[in-house]
């Protein structure tokens, strides 16, 4: 496809949308920053193709402007597009971790606007962190405005298809309802057990005992500060509904606690343990799905490099390998995770044809 793209922050999310878009013969990717520095930074690493030094000047040769900027500045260089000269026929899109406020300051411009949001990123920030790869398997939500044509959001899913990332179409609402859960709040949750922490008086050692456990439920507490300022009051009311629920929730926690009744919080482990072992394989974005493929090898060492060997050499991609622990109620001890009905179809055959263990699709 030929298309003149213009990204609009180069960080983390528009620099590693801008690494995919290279894999596009003719897509030329301009690259935008408030900070010159960081453009010139993408430029200078292959990211972008060009860093113009006028906003208004790349905007009115783009096809496709990509706002990759945190949720509050992408409110404010909406509305200063009102004054470009924008080709008639351009799609603005942007990369938002929100999408009603996003989608409501779409319905004021006069050109064709799709939300976007690529469920996927990490806690480091600027273009350094850049990587191609990075929405691979995740979904990327769009948001198309009124009146957008189906053509317009086909064209933008094939520009965006070199990123490898599930597509979905979703209702702005059900979008922050959503995100809400599962990622606004518990960014809120991260923080929170952060500044528990740092309140610790009597015991200022609790500090250096932060083990793994802490450290892993409170990564996302290191993000960009003024990213999830933006998303935090744009999504505020989703987020605050989130909250009284979780406060019911630790309600009925601090009785369990005072009841202390063994069975009872192992049961309340148990559950959770059950629904987190079930959710979609997080490659990347919270809400991937993926296909299984159940494998019943023997208990010895290299029957792993031995299968996966097999399924490199058909050039069949794997997304997530995992040992059961227990091998009731299901048939296989090896689950082998695919990104497609197809790929593990091909692995079945593949295993089948090359051992002699059995497969089984649960
Ligand atoms: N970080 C994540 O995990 C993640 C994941 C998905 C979506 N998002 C969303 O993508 C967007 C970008 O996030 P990021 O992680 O890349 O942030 P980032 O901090 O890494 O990069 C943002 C870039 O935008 C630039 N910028 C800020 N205001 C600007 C302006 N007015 N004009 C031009 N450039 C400006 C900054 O200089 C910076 O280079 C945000 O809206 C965020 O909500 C983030
Ligand atoms: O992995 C992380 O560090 C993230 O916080 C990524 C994460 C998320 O909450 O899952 C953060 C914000 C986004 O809009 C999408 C993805």
């Amino acid at each position: 496809m030929k298309a003149n793209v213009l990204i609009i922050g180069l960080g983390l999310i528009g620099g590693s949308l801008a690494k995919a878009l290279q894999r596009h013969d003719d897509v030329h990717v301009a690259g935008y920053d408030a900070d010159p520095l960081t453009a010139r930074k993408a430029f200078k690493m292959g990211i972008i193709n060009s860093c113009p030094p006028s906003l208004e000047k790349a905007a009115s040769e783009a096809d496709v402007i990509v706002f990759a900027t945190p949720v509050g500045a992408t409110l404010r260089l909406m509305e200063q597009s009102k004054f470009w000269d924008l080709k008639k026929d351009v799609i603005l899109t942007d990369t938002g971790s929100t999408k009603a406020q996003i989608m409501e300051a779409a319905g004021t411009l006069n050109h064709a606007f799709i939300g976007g949001h690529p469920m996927a990123g990490s806690h480091k920030s600027g273009v350094e962190a850049a990587k191609d790869m990075l929405f691979e398997n995740a979904f990327y939500i769009l948001t198309p405005a009124e009146g957008v044509s189906t053509d317009q959001v086909a064209f933008l899913e094939e520009l965006l298809s070199v990123t490898k990332a599930n597509i979905e179409v979703l209702p702005a609402d059900e979008h922050d309802y959503m995100t809400a859960i599962v990622s606004h709040f518990p960014h809120l949750i991260a923080a929170s057990l952060v500044h528990q922490l740092a309140k610790e008086e009597q015991y200022p050692f609790a500090k250096q005992l932060a083990a793994g456990g802490f450290r892993d439920i409170t990564r996302i507490a290191s993000s960009n500060p003024e990213m999830w300022r933006d998303i935090t009051t744009q999504n505020n009311r989703m987020i605050a509904h989130q909250l009284t629920n979780w406060m019911a929730e630790m309600e009925g926690l601090r009785n369990l606690l005072l009841d202390n009744k063994p069975e009872s919080i192992e049961q309340y482990f148990q559950q959770a343990k059950t629904v987190r072992d079930e959710l979609p394989i997080a490659g990347h974005g919270a809400l991937f799905s993926v296909y299984d493929l159940y494998v019943d090898i023997p208990d010895v060492p290299g029957v792993i490099s031995e299968l996966t060997g097999y399924l490199a050499e058909e050039q069949i991609s794997i997304v997530n390998l995992r040992i059961l622990e227990t091998r009731e109620d299901v048939f296989g001890i090896l689950v082998i995770s695919f990104q497609t009905p197809e790929d593990r179809e091909r692995a079945k055959n593949c295993i089948s044809k090359r051992t002699a263990y059995d497969t089984y699709i649960s």
